[in-house]
């Protein structure tokens, strides 16, 4: 392992290790003290003991200087007097030859560890001056310290000086290895988080997989290798189709588990020399390189779809998804990180509007219309926030009477450069940048107060239908939604129409479920628009109690010319009216298919044959003109 710089110590830390080791050196040295003391009272030497005595006591106010008051004042009394005892006993007793000069070192060990550098300094001089000046005065003649006799006392006195260096010097090693343990343990933990951190900063924490900043790392090393070999790279982008509804109505820990498995089934199905990345949500990224043809890329996205349709099982739930593949082939295509994902994401897209569970390998056109769509989701933005945007209503038939019995709100987008946008071209955009929302509640307000003000005109049977995409049903409180928007205009949920598509109703998930329910409970009608164009499972019609069937403008608007046409359409009304549903055919341009339908058994009907979809105040008066046709006035 690579050496890792230690962490040095706060100034708290460092007061309080050496004050602690002060104490440590005092409590030892006061106990040497009181021995020798005891001993030297026993001898008789009262002198001695009571100048170790005073020493003793000068020891002890140390400690609460240094506690109280400054540690540098305490520790430095502290150890100049030890010094000067010492030096002392050495001039009067034995000089050179005194046992007292074993104090010395010690004295230097715990002036390393407790005192400044300058004291260390200074006693080290004040030693070497005590030790030269008694050697020369010995040697000169000057003074001669007499040689003390090397009997058991001076034995004891040796072992006493010993025994306390010893134990100071053992509790200042035993310290400093366990500061020592502490800090590199420390050290330690401090690199691994760095790692985690780094970890966590070039990986998608749910999948483990590369994320978006270490696949831009990698792309630029295989895009500098495929370059280096004159080979083709690939950058593959992949989106799960419908992944969302797994989220919404299994709950997210599910979602977490369906992803983390995925990733571990695309990395089954990939190469070991392709690279599979999470960029968040359900979009994955695959770096694939050395191949010589577009078939292995072929080939490798036909895999990739193939793998991820297999089910999952996930707590008891068998869980099916598709993927939508957009793929961007370097050097062709681009050299950039940046470039290829926009454009592998143009590809994605345009596979997705195709009809997903699909790959597109990405062309020219495409990155012209995705700047475009890019444009136009801005400006929609701008259009929900403006008044840009207003509500046209189609007015809907009963066949017997010709009675006008509703309306369907459609919405309308005048842009200020491009002029009237068809709603079949804003709609995808406002689903795929998440506005549909916003802009779906809109019209639901906006639909359900012009209904509440033609009941106050006095039309009280007018019903309104709004359309209702599949991403406002899933976000959860849309029922919430639809209470509030009733409660606040007062309308009864019986004029409101939701019209809902084929597709939505097949996502058999439980909160889809509760949420028809919940509406159907506020008494709201379901419709399912477009009849006939979808899946034709009917087994969804009870489970969700819906109420009306659309039948789609296709089947209608031919049913005086085809055959076929109008056995599809007499069908349908056949089986509406067994299973009691009511029937509307869309798309009725003409009074014969109008009369057709009627002689079908067809109950209602709307079409460009009775008005197109048109400003409110328009719609009023077609409404007060049909109802003076009836009354025939
Ligand atoms: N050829 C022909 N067409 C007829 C006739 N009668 C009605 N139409 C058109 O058929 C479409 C009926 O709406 P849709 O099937 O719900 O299809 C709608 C609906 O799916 C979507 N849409 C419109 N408004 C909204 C909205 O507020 N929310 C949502 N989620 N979708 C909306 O846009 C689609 C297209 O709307 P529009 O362009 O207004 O087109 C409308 C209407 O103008 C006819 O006799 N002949």
């Amino acid at each position: 392992m690579a050496s890792r710089p230690l962490k040095p110590l706060s100034a708290d830390q460092a007061l309080a290790f050496k004050l602690d080791k002060l104490r440590q050196i005092l409590i030892a040295s006061e106990f040497c003290l009181l021995i020798v003391v005891i001993q030297r009272l026993l001898l008789g030497s009262w002198q001695t003991a009571l100048i170790l005595t005073v020493l003793a006591l000068i020891l002890g106010l140390c400690y609460y200087v240094a506690k109280y008051g400054r540690l540098q004042v305490g520790a430095a009394l502290f150890l100049t007097s030890l010094t000067i005892t010492t030096s002392y006993f050495m001039w009067v007793y034995g000089g050179l030859n005194d046992e007292a000069l074993l104090v010395f070192p010690a004295i230097l060990i715990f002036s390393a560890v407790i005192a400044s550098y300058g004291l260390l300094v200074l006693l080290l001089l004040y030693m070497l001056g005590t030790v030269m000046l008694l050697g020369y005065i010995n040697e000169a003649g000057l003074y001669t310290n007499e040689v003390p006799a090397r009997d058991l006392s001076s034995a004891f006195l040796t072992c006493a000086i010993l025994v306390m260096v010893t134990f100071s010097v053992w509790l200042l090693s035993r310290d400093l290895r366990n500061l020592l343990e502490k800090l590199s343990r420390e050290n330690l933990r401090v690199m691994e988080s760095k790692d985690e951190i780094s970890r966590l900063y070039n990986h998608d924490p749910l999948t483990d997989l590369p994320n978006r900043r270490l696949a831009k790392e990698l792309f630029e090393q295989s895009m500098a290798l495929a370059q280096r070999e004159n080979s083709k790279f690939a950058l593959i982008f992949l989106d799960l189709d419908h992944f969302k509804a797994i989220n919404d109505s299994l709950g997210h820990a599910i979602g977490d588990e369906f992803l983390k498995k995925m990733a571990q089934r695309l990395q089954s199905v990939l190469r070991d020399s392709d690279t599979i990345c999470r960029f968040g949500g359900d979009e994955f990224v695959i770096l694939s390189q050395n191949f010589v043809d577009d078939t292995q890329i072929h080939q490798l996205a036909q895999r990739i779809l193939r793998g991820i349709s297999r089910p999952f099982y996930i707590n008891g739930n068998e869980l099916v998804v598709s993927g939508s593949i957009g793929i961007a082939l370097g050097p062709n295509d681009g050299l950039s990180f940046d470039e290829l994902c926009q454009k592998a994401d143009a590809a994605m897209y345009s596979c997705k509007d195709k009809g997903r569970n699909n790959y597109c390998f990405y062309n020219q056109d495409m990155n012209q219309s995705e700047q475009e769509v890019l444009q136009l989701t801005q400006d929609l933005r701008q259009a929900l926030s403006g008044d840009q945007l207003c509500l046209h209503y189609q007015p809907k038939v009963e066949l017997k009477t010709g009675n006008i019995v509703g309306a369907e709100a459609l919405v309308r987008w005048q842009h200020p450069q491009r002029g009237w946008i068809s709603p079949v071209e804003f709609i995808p955009l406002a689903e795929r940048a998440g506005l549909i929302v916003e802009l779906g509640l809109w019209v639901l307000e906006s639909a359900v107060s012009q209904c509440k003000r033609w009941h106050e005109l006095g039309y009280k049977n007018l019903s309104v239908s709004v359309n209702v995409s599949a991403i406002q049903l899933r976000r959860g409180d849309f029922e919430l939604q639809v209470k509030q928007v009733l409660s606040q205009t007062g309308l009864s949920g019986e004029f409101l129409v939701l019209e809902l598509t084929e597709s939505l109703l097949l996502d058999v998930q439980h909160s889809l479920q509760m949420c028809l329910q919940g509406l159907r409970e506020q008494g709201v009608i379901l419709a399912i628009d477009d009849f006939g164009t979808g899946y034709c499972n009917l087994g969804y019609l009870q489970r969700f109690d819906v109420n009306m069937l659309k039948v789609d403008r296709s089947f209608v608007s031919k049913i005086n010319q085809s055959k076929q046409d109008e056995a599809i359409v007499r069908a349908i009304i056949q089986m509406a009216h067994s299973l009691n549903l009511e029937i509307v055919a869309e798309g009725v341009e003409t009074e014969e298919v109008a009369e057709q339908l009627r002689l079908l058994g067809c109950e209602k009907g709307q079409g460009f044959y009775w008005s197109r979809p048109c400003p409110p105040m328009d719609f009023i008066e077609l409404v007060v003109k049909s109802s003076a046709t009836t009354r025939g006035l």
